[in-house]
C-alpha cells in the first residue's frame, strides 16, 4: 500500500534544545491516525514539520513521496494550533478568497459544511469567538480535496453538541473519501472512534504506535490505553 506520510529517523531542535528524537513511521493513504501526546510532548513540532514549515535537523520526511515544500503544499491542508485566518475579512470574504486561493476548493464541501457548523458568513473574523475561529479553519481545512489532511486541535474551544457535528464532518469529508488525516488532540475520548491507528508522542519520541483494532482486542479503550502509555 501506498505511503501518505514516512518519517525516517526525524530529529528536530528548538535553539539546540531537542524536542524529537529519531521518529520513524508510515501512515499509509486512507488512515485516520490520532497524534497524542502530553503538553510539549512535541505534536505540533512534528505537524508544522510534515505540513513543510519547519526543516528536520536530521532523518528524512516524506509526503505522498516528496519531501515537504511547495510542491506538497498542493495536497497538504493544515487547521494549524493558533489562528492564521485574516481578522480584516468576513468570514464569507475569506471563503471567497480561499475559492481563489486553494485549486482544489470544493464549493459543494464549502456550503455543506458552513451550513452544519452554523457559520454566519457576515461576520468579521476579528469578532469571532475561539471555538468560531476554529469552525472557520476547519471549513478552510475540509472544503479543500488535499490528500492529507493535518489537523491540530480540532476540537478547540468547540462546544460539546459542535464537536459531534464536526467529527461527523470530518468523517464525511475525510473517511468516506479515502483521505489521510493526522490529528494531534488531547479530545481522545470524542476521537476515538474516528482512529485507525493511533501514535503515542512522549518527550519528542513514539512510546507506542499501535492501530485502534489492536487496542480493543486488549479489552482497552484508547483513552485507556492512554493513561497506560504516560501515567508516571
Ligand atoms: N518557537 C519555539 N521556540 C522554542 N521552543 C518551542 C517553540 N515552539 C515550541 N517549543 C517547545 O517545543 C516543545 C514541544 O512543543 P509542541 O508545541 O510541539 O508540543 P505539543 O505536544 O503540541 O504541546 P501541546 O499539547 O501543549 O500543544 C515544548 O516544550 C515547547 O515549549
Amino acid at each position: 500500500m501506498r505511503a501518505a506520510i514516512e518519517c525516517d529517523r526525524v530529529g528536530f531542535a528548538y535553539t539546540k534544545r531537542p524536542i524529537l528524537h529519531e521518529i520513524s513511521l508510515r501512515i499509509q493513504a486512507g488512515e485516520m491516525v490520532g497524534l497524542l501526546g502530553p503538553n510539549g510532548a512535541g505534536k505540533t513540532t512534528m505537524l508544522r514539520i510534515i505540513a513543510g514549515m519547519l526543516r528536520p535537523e536530521a532523518g528524512h520526511v516524506r509526503v505522498l513521496g516528496q519531501a515537504p515544500g511547495w510542491r506538497t503544499l498542493f495536497h497538504t491542508a493544515l487547521l494549524p494550533e493558533r489562528g492564521h485566518l485574516p481578522g480584516w475579512l468576513t468570514v464569507g470574504e475569506w471563503f471567497t478568497h480561499a475559492r481563489r486561493l486553494y485549486p482544489d476548493w470544493s464549493e459543494e464541501s464549502e456550503r455543506r459544511l458552513v451550513a452544519d457548523l452554523a457559520l454566519r458568513l457576515d461576520r468579521p473574523i476579528a469578532r469571532l469567538s475561539r471555538g468560531e475561529v476554529t469552525r472557520v479553519g476547519l471549513v478552510t481545512c475540509l472544503a479543500r480535496r488535499a490528500e492529507v489532511v493535518l489537523l491540530d486541535e480540532p476540537f478547540t474551544g468547540i462546544d460539546p453538541l459542535g464537536r459531534e457535528i464536526i467529527a461527523s464532518a470530518m468523517v464525511r469529508e475525510c473517511g468516506e473519501l479515502g483521505r489521510t488525516v493526522l490529528m494531534a488532540t488531547h479530545d481522545v475520548r470524542e476521537l476515538e472512534p474516528l482512529f485507525d491507528r493511533v501514535l503515542f508522542l512522549k518527550d519528542g519520541s513514539i512510546a507506542a504506535d499501535e492501530t485502534a483494532d489492536a487496542i480493543r482486542a486488549r479489552g482497552l479503550s484508547v483513552a485507556s490505553r492512554y493513561r497506560e502509555v504516560f501515567s508516571p
